[in-house]
């Protein structure tokens, strides 16, 4: 078996979530269909809830601030003028929510949205989240030997709270000691990285951070974080640059702790 040794000042493994503790298929397949499928019924349902209308002004602003791009969906200003404007509100944002999943965006305004409609369906117990089976074992031992494990995904800090709440190795959520989303700024950008660590209190190169995404390892890098690269089933190809440049893992068990037996 392949190891890869942690450098004796990493005390913080910080984990993204997708491609990395979970598969890509079940985000993809389970919870992104969930919410194209019902967005629209769970817009109707809870419209006049303080936390729904927060979610619509998020979107709302960040429509804005996409109004350049090609095929965006803008939402206009609540008018108040009757069921027929609001019908065509909730449309608008219903195609504004579609157009950035078929885009696969990480804005924060469409991941608190998710996380919101994610929490009825975890809830009732119609989603589990998918973990691989190396990654509870690994780090339970990770903790036992002293680490911090932190969470960082564009998925919501609500969202990743839900996953592993609801997990099919049960509620971990006690495995973790932190999360981190895009509120914090953004995956591909290297202070978001500064500030986690400044966040957690440790220094930058007290951090591993272990995910799937090159982009983000590039980003975490600049910032002085050490970086694996994770290659699990139904990730993207990485090109052969990627694969001499970067440290790779294929399981959490290919970690080696010096301070662990
Ligand atoms: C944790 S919520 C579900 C996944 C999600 O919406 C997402 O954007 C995952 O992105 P990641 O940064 O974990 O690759
Ligand atoms: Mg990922």
């Amino acid at each position: 078996m392949v190891v890869l040794c942690v450098p004796a000042e990493v005390t913080v493994i910080l984990l993204d979530i997708e491609g990395t503790t979970t598969p890509i298929a079940f985000v993809k397949d389970i919870l992104f269909p969930y919410i194209k499928e019902n967005v629209k019924e769970y817009l109707q349902t809870h419209w006049e809830e303080e936390e729904c209308q927060q979610d619509v002004n998020l979107l709302r602003k960040q429509a804005e601030e996409d109004s350049h791009l090609d095929g965006a969906v803008p939402i206009p200003a609540a008018s108040g003028n009757g069921a027929d404007d609001l019908q065509q509100m909730i449309q608008a944002v219903v195609d504004n929510v579609r157009w950035q999943m078929s885009l696969d965006r990480k804005t924060t305004a469409l991941k608190q949205l998710q996380g919101h409609m994610w929490r009825a369906a975890f809830a009732a117990g119609r989603m589990k989240a998918e973990f691989f089976e190396d990654v509870v074992p690994a780090v339970r031992k990770w903790r036992e030997a002293g680490m911090k494990v932190y969470i960082y995904s564009s998925g919501s800090v609500e969202a990743q709270k839900l996953l592993f709440g609801h997990s099919t190795e049960g509620d971990i959520l006690e495995l973790v000691d932190g999360h981190f989303d895009t509120k914090i700024g953004h995956k591909v950008e290297s202070e978001s990285y500064r500030k986690i660590a400044n966040s957690i209190g440790c220094s930058t190169n007290n951090i591993l951070f272990l995910t799937d995404v090159t982009l983000e390892a590039s980003a975490a890098e600049e910032a002085d974080v050490h970086v694996a690269v994770v290659v699990r089933p139904g990730n993207a190809g990485l090109t052969d640059d990627e694969k001499t440049y970067y440290s790779l893992i294929t399981s959490f068990s290919e970690l080696y702790l010096p301070s662990s037996t």
